[in-house]
């Protein structure tokens, strides 16, 4: 039985009568021609004249009208004599603290089997003509359940709106009131306020002659019925004013501002309430920044190509984009990054420092301001940063946060959660910082306030670049292994010295960062896989522009150089500390090469695409010391010989040693196991197959080298276009 048929009582009266879950659903209301329409719309089977003869063998009664009329329909019921011990009493008011109050000064008690509840679903329409069964699918229905409530009626009145494919959540009644005097009551106050004060200005009709889609957007709301808001603001008053009062607080910072001419604060606003908007729902649900990274595996098929021409930038990488950002929000002045492709890492990365109140501008096309604090303007974060699925980000900033003043917690999601961080963590302690893990794991907790003492762990590869963070904070030298080089050439770049040896970095803290103006250097990896390409096709001639030469890429070149590969680096250069060149390949074919055991753990993360550089060379070749390589690497090993062998190329490996016999590709189908460095070294392996090659399981991100090699002439087709 639902009281009040209109917008909402109405929905939930006629989607109940769908679903087929009760014998039968009547209703009632005050006004005679909505009782009238109710039956004829099919929204109730019956709709008696009284509200008695309505109640009479209910088993479960909503009260769904307006929150003012809650108090005088609920002192009816009780003179009603209904059976209260039986029947299940609940509600759809706005605000529940005045409808719980109102119910037991009714009763004379707590009801166990009343559930207030309230659906976060409506319009700005109202009356049963606009009862719309569907209205509550997809949209949260909040339960505020006393401690002495019952379960059985709870449970009732749940399955009651899951029918309706709401979802269901349960809150306490003030937590509540407070919640939604922010997102719903403040913002319809604000509309209604506007669209007032500006209708009754004079030049009225002028300004809304002129009103567009802003104007539009902001106050649709405005249209909503004047009772109900009237008798929201009444039954909710205590905490809208709270809200308001902060609301206006902020407003009134605004107004300052802009008295100030200050367009840093009205930046900051801004650029924070875009991201914000942008992120929030992927931060409830606990999902990835960029899900496109973890979409669905693509298929890609590759045909065989003569030769690969032409010039053009790489597109630039991710890691040191990242890096970039770290530093230029810690320098003091605005650095200004292009060239930024937005990745996990760099968007939880950017993301965590909005937080901690850097004002970034962008991404906009590929470009970002960001305006330092200074090595100690960090602010504490309203709440836990939330680094969604980067392991690089909780890394890095573990070991920054480690050394603020501030308290502080990493989160992830599920997948991140997952991860050992103990490794990270563990020397981060050493150096002195205070930090907590659950059970090895995110959520990170750090004390802020720690004295840092630099330390020596150059053995450490994983914890490399989180101690590298720290180091910058700590009283004396801070080594740490090699595989950080790059951080540690940006840092250089950014005005605070690293050391450049073969066993480690060495960082000497207590330098300033100042702000760089950086085009993000192109891709290595990129790089390197369409020099195996162009070297392997005669008649080729490419120059990849503006490459980061990473000690991956160099060991690469050089490798492929001994191969026979004809290859000159061009314009060399820094870009913010990093060495920078164009490649140019002409094609020349390759015969097989050896890597001794000191560079295999160097090339380790570019081992498939120079596997696949070993096979379609001539004879022989062998890579030593691959008994170091660790997780990721061996795995990506193991993808790689997978796919080699399915093409028809003979390996033979033991604990120290790969043996690869190089030869003519031959095979139809192989699989990239979500791997992006693995799918890019398969697609040059496909444009060496005879009659090209379906490659399943590529990353989504596969897409921007598919992009560049296209430019210069690979021919290759992703699923949507097969
Ligand atoms: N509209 C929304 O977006 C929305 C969303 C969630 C919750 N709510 C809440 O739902 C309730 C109803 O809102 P609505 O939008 O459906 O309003 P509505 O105006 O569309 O419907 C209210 C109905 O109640 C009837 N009514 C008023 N006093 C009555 C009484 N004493 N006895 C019987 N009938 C009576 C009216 O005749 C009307 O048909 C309110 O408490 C509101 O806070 C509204
Ligand atoms: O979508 C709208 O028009 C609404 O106003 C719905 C809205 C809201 O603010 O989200 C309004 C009041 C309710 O109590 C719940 C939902």
């Amino acid at each position: 039985m639902v009281i009040g048929l209109g917008l909402i009582g109405g929905s939930f009266a006629k989607g109940l009568r769908a679903s087929g879950l009760c014998r039968e659903v009547t209703g009632f209301d005050l006004d005679p021609q909505t009782r009238r329409l109710a039956v004829e719309l099919g929204v109730v089977d019956r709709c008696p004249e009284t509200l008695e003869e309505a109640c009479r063998e209910a088993d479960l009664i909503q009260l769904a009208v307006p929150i003012l009329a809650m108090e005088r329909l609920l002192r009816t019921l009780a003179l009603l004599e209904l059976d209260i011990e039986r029947i299940v009493l609940t509600d759809v008011g706005s605000a529940k603290g005045s409808v719980v109050r109102c119910a037991a000064e009714a009763f004379g008690r707590n009801l166990p089997r009343f559930v207030p509840g309230h659906p976060i679903a409506g319009s700005e329409q109202s009356g049963v003509g606009a009862a719309n069964p569907a209205l509550f699918r997809r949209h949260k229905v909040i339960l505020t359940p006393q401690t002495d409530t019952d379960p059985g009626a709870l449970a009732l009145v749940d399955r009651a709106w899951r029918v309706l494919g709401a979802d269901v959540e349960h809150m306490q009644v003030e937590h509540h009131d407070e919640v939604l005097a922010a997102t719903s009551h403040l913002p319809h106050l604000l509309a209604f306020g506007l669209v007032d004060s500006l209708a009754r200005r004079h030049e009225n009709l002028e300004i809304f002659r002129y009103a567009a889609g802003g104007f539009r957007d902001f106050t649709r709301i405005a249209g909503s019925d004047p009772v109900m808001w009237h008798d929201i603001f009444l039954a909710n008053r205590d905490a809208v004013l709270a809200t308001l009062d902060e609301f206006q607080a902020d407003l009134d910072l605004l107004r300052e501002a802009m008295v100030e001419k200050d367009g840093h604060h009205l930046l900051g606003v801004f650029t924070r309430a875009r991201a914000a908007r942008e992120h929030f729902g992927k931060i409830l649900a606990g999902r990835a920044y960029a899900e496109d990274e973890y979409a669905a595996a693509l298929g890609i098929r590759i045909e065989p190509v003569a030769a690969l021409r032409g010039e053009a930038p790489v597109p630039g990488d991710k890691g040191i984009a990242q890096s970039a950002i770290v530093l230029a929000a810690l320098a003091e002045g605005s650095s200004e990054i292009s060239g930024f492709r937005a990745a996990e890492a760099s968007l939880a990365t950017l993301q965590a420092f909005r937080d901690m109140g850097v004002v970034i501008e962008g991404p906009q096309q590929g470009r970002l301001i960001i305006h330092g604090v200074g090595l100690h303007g960090l602010q504490a974060p309203p709440g836990p940063l939330y680094l969604g699925g980067s392991a690089s980000a909780m890394g890095m900033l573990a070991g920054l946060l480690a050394a603020q003043r501030f308290d502080c917690m990493l989160t992830g999601d599920a997948a991140l959660s997952r991860q050992p961080m103990g490794d990270v963590v563990e020397p981060l302690c050493e150096m002195g910082a205070s930090i907590s893990l659950h059970d090895g794991h995110a959520p990170i907790r750090i004390r802020g306030g720690q004295a840092l003492v630099g330390i020596d762990r150059s053995h450490l590869r994983q914890a490399a670049p989180a101690l590298l963070m720290a180091g910058l904070y700590a009283s004396g030298n801070t080594r740490v292994s090699v595989v950080a080089r790059q951080q540690g050439e940006l840092l250089g770049g950014f005005g605070c010295p690293v050391r450049i040896e073969a066993g480690g970095l060495a960082l000497a803290a207590g330098h300033a960062l100042v702000a760089q103006r950086l085009d993000i250097p192109g891709d290595a990896s990129m790089a390197l896989a369409l020099a195996v390409a162009a070297s392997l096709a005669a008649g080729s001639e490419l120059t990849l522009e503006a490459v980061a030469m990473t000690p991956a890429l160099d060991a690469g070149l050089t490798l492929l150089g001994r191969m026979g590969a004809n290859i000159r680096l061009l314009r060399r250069g820094y870009v913010a500390g990093v060495p920078v060149a164009s490649i140019a390949v002409s094609g020349a074919g390759l015969r097989g090469g050896d890597v001794p055991p000191d560079c295999l753990p160097i090339i380790a993360a570019e081992l498939p695409v120079l596997l696949v550089a070993a096979a379609c060379a001539s004879g022989t070749s062998r890579f030593s010391g691959i008994g170091a390589l660790q997780g990721l690497e061996r795995l990506r090993l193991r993808y790689t010989l997978d796919a080699l062998l399915e093409l028809g190329i003979r390996v033979v490996v033991d604990e120290e040693q790969l043996t690869l016999e190089g030869g003519a590709l031959a095979g139809r189908k192989v699989a990239a196991n979500r791997d992006l460095h693995v799918a890019m070294a398969l697609c040059i392996a496909g444009s060496h197959t005879g009659g090209g090659l379906q490659i399943d399981e590529c990353p989504a991100s596969v897409r921007d080298f598919i992009e560049l090699a296209e430019r210069f002439g690979m021919n290759i087709k992703t699923e949507a276009g097969l």
